[in-house]
C-alpha cells in the first residue's frame, strides 16, 4: 500500500502564485475579474443567473435587458473567488465615460457570448473589436468565446457552427496580423450542463494552484483504485479541478446530479427547524451505487468544496484505504489554502506599508517596523 502522505511534500513544490490577475490596492484584495460581453439578448445575464443564482433556465425568459455594468462578487470558496461584470449588450468603446483601459487592465478572463440561433456576422465583428482592444491593454487576458443557445441545434449543426465561427474569428485576427491572440471556444446552453462545464474551464484557468490540485488528485486516485475524481465548488457546481484523465460530459452531469441530491435531501431531512440553513457541513457524504457496477462517492473537503469520485464496486471494497487516503488529501488541500492565505496576508501587509509611506501628509515618511 502506498501511503498518500509519503508523497505529499513534493506536491507543494508545484505551488506558485501569479499576481497578474490579483491586484492588491490599499489593503483590499481585488479579485480576478471575469467579463461577460456580447450583443444584446445573447444570453449573458441568463448565464450568470443560472450558474451563480440557481435560477431555473425557464425563468430567464423574463429577465430584463441590462442597461448598465453589473458587478458581482463570487466568493463561494477560497479558490473560487472572483468578480463577474455583466455588460449591457452594446458597448461603445468611443464613449469617453467608458474607461475600458481600466476595466481590461484588471481582467483575468473575457467571455464573449455569441447567440448561435441568430445571425452571427455582427457578433463576430464585435468580438474582433472587443478582443483587439482588450489585448492591446492587457495581453494576459484569457479570451473565451461561448457559442451559446446550442440547445436548439442538432449535433451536426453544432459542430458546423463551431467550425465556422472558429474559422471566421481566427481569419479576422490573422488579417489584422494578430494571430498570437488565442481564442478558446465552447458550445453552451443554460438548458443543460454545458454552461457549468464551460464556466468550470474558464475559472480553472484563473486558479494559480491548479497544477497542485491536479497533482494531488492524480496521486489520490492512483493510490485508491479510483477511476475519476472531481473537486467541486458545491454552490455553483463548477469543478475547480480534476485528475488528468479526460472528462466526459455524462460523468460530469452525474456529479452535478449527485450534488443536487445531497443538498436537496439535507435541506429536507438534515436541518432542524431553528438552524440558519447550511445543508452542507463536515458530516456531508454520500455513496450511490449505479446499476453498471460503478460507485459514486462524495465527501466534504472544505466548507465549500466536495470531492466526487467514480470507482468500480470491487475497488470500493477497500473503503478503509480510500478514506485514509482521502484524509491525507484533505490535509494537503488545507495546506494549499494555508500557504495561499499566508501569501495573501504578507502581500496585504506589504501594500499597506507602501500605501502608508505614500500617503503621509507633509512629506514625512513612515517607516513601519
Ligand atoms: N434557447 C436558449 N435561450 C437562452 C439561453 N440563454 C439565454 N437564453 C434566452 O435569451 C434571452 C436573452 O437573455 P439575456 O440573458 O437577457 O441576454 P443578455 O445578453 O443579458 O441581454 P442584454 O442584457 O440585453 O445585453 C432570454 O429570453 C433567455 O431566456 C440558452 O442557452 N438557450
Amino acid at each position: 500500500m502506498t501511503l498518500y502522505s509519503a508523497v505529499l511534500p513534493c506536491c507543494t513544490e508545484y505551488l506558485y502564485f501569479s499576481n497578474y490577475h490579483t491586484e492588491v490596492r490599499n489593503s483590499n484584495i481585488v479579485k480576478p475579474r471575469i467579463l461577460l460581453m456580447g450583443l444584446r439578448r445573447s444570453g449573458k445575464s441568463s448565464i450568470q443567473k443560472v450558474v451563480f443564482h440557481k435560477m431555473s433556465p425557464n425563468e430567464t425568459l423574463f429577465l430584463e435587458s441590462t442597461n448598465k455594468i453589473c458587478r458581482e462578487d463570487v466568493s463561494n470558496s477560497s479558490f473560487v473567488s472572483f468578480q463577474i461584470w455583466d455588460f449591457p449588450g452594446q458597448i461603445d468603446f468611443f464613449d469617453p465615460t467608458f474607461d475600458y483601459e481600466m476595466i481590461f487592465r484588471g481582467t483575468g478572463a473575457l467571455i464573449f457570448v455569441i447567440d448561435s440561433q441568430d445571425d452571427y456576422v455582427e457578433a463576430l465583428s464585435r468580438l474582433h473589436l472587443t478582443v483587439t482592444r482588450a489585448y492591446k491593454v492587457n495581453p494576459d487576458i484569457n479570451f473565451e468565446v461561448f457559442i451559446h443557445k446550442v440547445d436548439g441545434l442538432s449535433d451536426d449543426h453544432k459542430i458546423e457552427k463551431q467550425r465556422d465561427i472558429h474559422k471566421r474569428a481566427n481569419d479576422d485576427l490573422a488579417d489584422a496580423g494578430l494571430e498570437r491572440i488565442h481564442l478558446s471556444f465552447y458550445l453552451t446552453s443554460i438548458y443543460d450542463h454545458s454552461i457549468f462545464e464551460a464556466f468550470s474551464k474558464v475559472v480553472q484557468k484563473l486558479i494559480p494552484q491548479l497544477p497542485t490540485l491536479e497533482n494531488l488528485l492524480n496521486i489520490f486516485i492512483s493510490n485508491s483504485g479510483i477511476e475519476k475524481a472531481f473537486l467541486f465548488d458545491v454552490v455553483s457546481k463548477i469543478y475547480i479541478a480534476t485528475d488528468s484523465s479526460p472528462v466526459d460530459m455524462q460523468t460530469y452531469e452525474l456529479c452535478c446530479d449527485m450534488i443536487d441530491v445531497v443538498i436537496d435531501i439535507s435541506c429536507i431531512y438534515g436541518l432542524t427547524g431553528d438552524e440558519a440553513g447550511t445543508p452542507y457541513d463536515k458530516e456531508s457524504m454520500a455513496i450511490i451505487h449505479l446499476n453498471n457496477t460503478t460507485v459514486m462517492y462524495l465527501k466534504e473537503v472544505t466548507k465549500f468544496l466536495a470531492l466526487v469520485c467514480f470507482l468500480r464496486e470491487e475497488s470500493f471494497e477497500r473503503k478503509g484505504l480510500i478514506d485514509y487516503n482521502f484524509h491525507c488529501f484533505k490535509k494537503a488541500i488545507e495546506e494549499v489554502f494555508d500557504v495561499r492565505l499566508k501569501v495573501q496576508r504578507s502581500r496585504k501587509l506589504l501594500s499597506q506599508r507602501r500605501w502608508s509611506k505614500q500617503t503621509v501628509p507633509n512629506g514625512t515618511q513612515v517607516h513601519p517596523h
